[in-house]
């Protein structure tokens, strides 16, 4: 064990419920679960087995609440430390004071994400498993939650522990022959060497080509709706949300602010934002929208272009068509249930279209698949056989993994000396470490565990 003093807080989210739970880890935890706990019968209390009682406080020995109350002995528990729960009833005060009554007994605070860092300190999960956690409690869709599940199981420390195994012994036979400098490498070992660290690297491409798609599966993308006033652009957002959230009018000009919501495309979770219309205006307010519609565009993952297809195009789509040019983005002709005013699409329209009536729902199975192939490329994302990394920081160390093992090769088929060929496989090793938390540095486990909440 690397940690020595007993932490605590309530575990479940502040408010009213129907139970609350005071989450304790650390060698306290047996005598606090004795002094406050008060049960019907004497003696210790045996691991896993949930006792009801009523929780007392230690000064006065007057009753807080009554209780169900577990203890999970080590290392059979979350953190491999002595833990006990203490469920009370689901109330702000009432879960304050049994949290109080033990902190009094001597045990202190816990930090956001401290009980998970020390599941992860005492070995029980890696730092990938951690980070999974949380994304299992944030995740919004099925695929982001089953994406979270997999890294959380350990799927994908898996395939990183394949990874290392492989660096490791190419590195262990590399490093033979640096003992023994008078042999030469003979042809067997050469092959293995080779091989391995092809196989790492091999590996490791895999896991990097498919980060975008974890990564916008885990964050969702930002989708952002333009177009000039009364195309539909509020009426899209709607349909799209099957809820009246933006108000609609025939008045151009209707939407002045930007309107955020989150739609789910088959588990894709997409950030949604309904915009001001775009074209010259007088009046301020409606310019200021336009500005801000503007600047939003830069920043979107995707930004669908409505058109009005029962209008002429005319010179304030072509300022839209400026504004999104070199980004990603998908024509969407609306009012198609009116008979349309264009019917070729200009050369600057080259590109993803849909026809659709916000109106009537037609075209809106055709614009969520083609918002879904944008980013989703035929994988089975909701299969059990997915694994994917979702993380920057876990794309950034693997990448730097890499470049290691590509000088390695490129060494390593020039004849370089061996104790250059090992320093390059020592960094790819200490690059994928930092992924599962072998060699993370403390500010970055800082970091990354106060994103979590307390009581995590
Ligand atoms: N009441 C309660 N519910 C909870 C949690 C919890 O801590 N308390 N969890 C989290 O917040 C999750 C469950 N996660 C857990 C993971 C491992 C162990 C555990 O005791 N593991 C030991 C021993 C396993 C065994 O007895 O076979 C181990 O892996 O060594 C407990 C909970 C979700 N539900
Ligand atoms: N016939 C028909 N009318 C539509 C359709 N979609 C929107 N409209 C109408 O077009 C008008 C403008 O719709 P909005 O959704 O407010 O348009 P907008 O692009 O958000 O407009 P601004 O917020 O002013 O930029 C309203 O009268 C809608 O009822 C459609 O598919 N068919
Ligand atoms: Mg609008």
């Amino acid at each position: 064990m690397y940690v020595e003093d007993t932490i605590a807080a309530i575990s479940t989210p502040v408010g009213e419920g129907g139970v609350g739970i005071i989450r304790v880890s650390g060698p306290d935890s047996s005598a606090i679960a004795r002094r406050i706990v008060r049960r019907s019968t004497d003696g210790d209390f045996e691991s896993h087995r949930f006792y009801y009682g009523s929780v007392v406080d230690p000064a006065t020995g007057l009753d807080i609440d009554e209780a169900m109350a577990v203890l999970m002995k080590a290392p059979r528990s979350y953190t491999r430390e002595d833990v006990l729960e203490i469920q009370c009833h689901g109330g702000y005060l009432v879960t304050r004071r049994v949290l109080d009554a033990v902190l009094r007994c001597g045990a202190r605070l816990a930090e956001p994400g401290e009980f998970t860092r020390r599941a992860f300190l005492n070995g029980r999960i890696d730092l990938v498993q951690a980070e999974a956690i949380i994304d299992v409690i944030r995740s919004k869709t099925d695929a982001a939650l089953s994406l979270a599940q997999h890294q959380r199981e350990g799927r994908l420390s898996g395939r990183i522990g394949a990874i290392q195994g492989d660096l490791r012994h190419a590195l262990a036979l590399v490093e033979a022959y640096i003992d023994f400098p008078e042999d030469e490498v003979d042809r067997a070992s050469f092959a293995e060497i080779d091989s391995r660290s092809r196989g790492a690297f091999a590996a490791i491409e895999e896991l990097l080509a498919g980060f975008d798609e974890g990564r916008v599966l885990r964050e969702g993308v930002s989708v952002v709706i333009a177009g000039k006033p009364n195309v539909g652009k509020s009426s899209l957002l709607n349909t799209l949300l099957q809820e009246k959230r933006a108000i609609v009018t025939s008045v151009p000009g209707t939407t002045r602010d930007i309107i955020e919501e989150v739609v789910n495309v088959r588990g894709l979770p997409l950030r949604i934002l309904d915009t001001a219309g775009v074209r010259d205006s007088e009046d301020l307010v409606e310019r200021e929208g336009v500005r801000l519609t503007l600047e939003r565009i830069p920043q979107a993952d995707l930004v669908l272009v409505v058109l009005d297809g029962s209008r002429p195009l005319d010179a304030d789509d072509r300022t839209i068509f400026e504004a999104v040019a070199g980004r990603r983005s998908i024509v969407v002709v609306n009012k198609s249930d009116l008979p349309r005013a264009f019917d070729r699409f200009p050369q600057a329209l080259e590109r993803a279209a849909v026809e659709i009536s916000a109106a009537t729902g037609a075209g809106i199975p055709e614009l969520r698949e083609l918002i879904f192939d944008t980013f989703i490329h035929g994988r089975a994302i909701d299969s059990r056989e997915y694994v994917a990394l979702s993380q920057a920081r876990h794309r950034d160390a693997l990448a730097a993994a890499r470049e290691r093992i590509a000088a390695f090769l490129a060494n390593l088929s020039r004849g370089e000396n061996l104790e250059i060929l090992a320093v390059d496989l020592k960094d790819a090793l200490h690059a994928v470490g930092e992924v599962t938390g072998e060699t993370t540095p403390d500010d970055i486990l800082d970091l990354i565990f106060q994103r979590f909440c307390v009581g995590k």
